[in-house]
């Protein structure tokens, strides 16, 4: 029995002359939030998918849960029941309510959560008799986040979980997930949004190319903790200054000097994770 929830080494995935994913070493320990970025193409989704088992791979070691995806046998009907998935955008049953669709998804697991209570996590409950085509585009991501934890699943595949939410449900989102990395469950995710894997993850994966390029809690990718700070402020003759420096202190008690008290305009900040983020993609 392994420590981590995931174990992956020298993964190789090819589509004809693409070479999709290029060699990746991973590991995810087990109660851990991953955040997997990279631009469009990188090679995210064929990562992750290999990682659910509905990938095949062409050359590497993957071990998900203990379990080598790739392998059909007893053991892999049982690791599926363990893993959650929630994949882009599903959350369309035609006429079936959400109660009912997540009664139904209920019964594929052998220790299924309470679906009341899910529906309640996931802040549907006013819609829980409401058929699941007449839900907004944010309501449709909640259930089908809904359908990928009523299994109790040790692990959970978030595939963009929050596109198309507005702000107020992303936070609530952000909270779900949250408590559920607290309560234990491994969560891996895909995102395009750096706020959303600098709120939520512990560690970030940068992959491009087919290649992850590093690996970093969100505080320290690309050296992102000891960067320059920006000091701006505005002059007595009213134009903008700034300067970049290691000692940002510094400058702004030789600054509070100069001003003699309050400094017009002053401002001091750090490289986000975006500019450490988009500076890695684009070297
Ligand atoms: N089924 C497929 N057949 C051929 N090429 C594919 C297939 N799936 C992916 N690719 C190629 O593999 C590369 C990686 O694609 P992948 O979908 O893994 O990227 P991604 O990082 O998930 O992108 P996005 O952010 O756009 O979802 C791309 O060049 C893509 O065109």
């Amino acid at each position: 029995m392994t420590e981590a929830a995931i174990e992956v080494r020298g993964l190789r995935k090819v589509y004809g002359d693409t070479v999709a994913v290029d060699g990746v070493d991973l590991t995810v320990a087990r109660g851990e939030i991953f955040a997997l970025l990279g631009p469009n193409g990188a090679g995210k989704t064929t990562t992750v998918e290999i990682l659910e088992g509905y990938r095949k791979r062409d050359g590497g070691e993957v071990r998900v849960l203990g379990v080598d995806p790739a392998v059909e046998d007893a053991a892999k009907r049982r690791w599926r029941t363990r893993v959650g998935i929630v994949l882009q955008g599903t959350g369309e049953f035609d006429e079936l309510t959400v109660g009912e669709v997540v009664g139904h998804f209920a019964r594929f697991y052998p220790e299924p959560d309470d679906p009341a209570d899910v529906i309640a996590r996931v802040g549907l409950t006013e819609k829980a008799r409401s058929r699941t085509h007449t839900l907004s585009g944010g309501q449709k991501r909640r259930l089908d986040v809904a359908l990928g934890i009523i299994g109790r699943p040790e692990l959970l595949f978030l595939d963009e979980p929050t596109t198309g939410f507005d702000p107020e449900a992303r936070r609530e989102f952000w909270t779900l997930i949250r408590d559920l990395a607290g309560s234990g469950t491994t969560i891996v995710l895909t995102t395009h949004y750096l706020e959303e894997a600098e709120t939520l993850a512990d560690r970030v994966g940068v992959i491009t190319a087919g290649r992850l390029i590093a690996v970093d809690t969100p505080r320290r990718l690309g050296n992102r903790d000891s960067a320059l700070a920006t000091v701006s402020w505005r002059t007595a003759e009213g134009a903008w200054e700034s300067t970049r420096s290691a000692t940002p202190t510094a400058v702004v008690t030789d600054l509070a000097a100069r001003f003699d008290g309050e400094v017009p305009g002053l401002t001091v900040t750090r490289p986000t994770l975006e500019d450490i983020y988009l500076d890695m993609i684009s070297a």
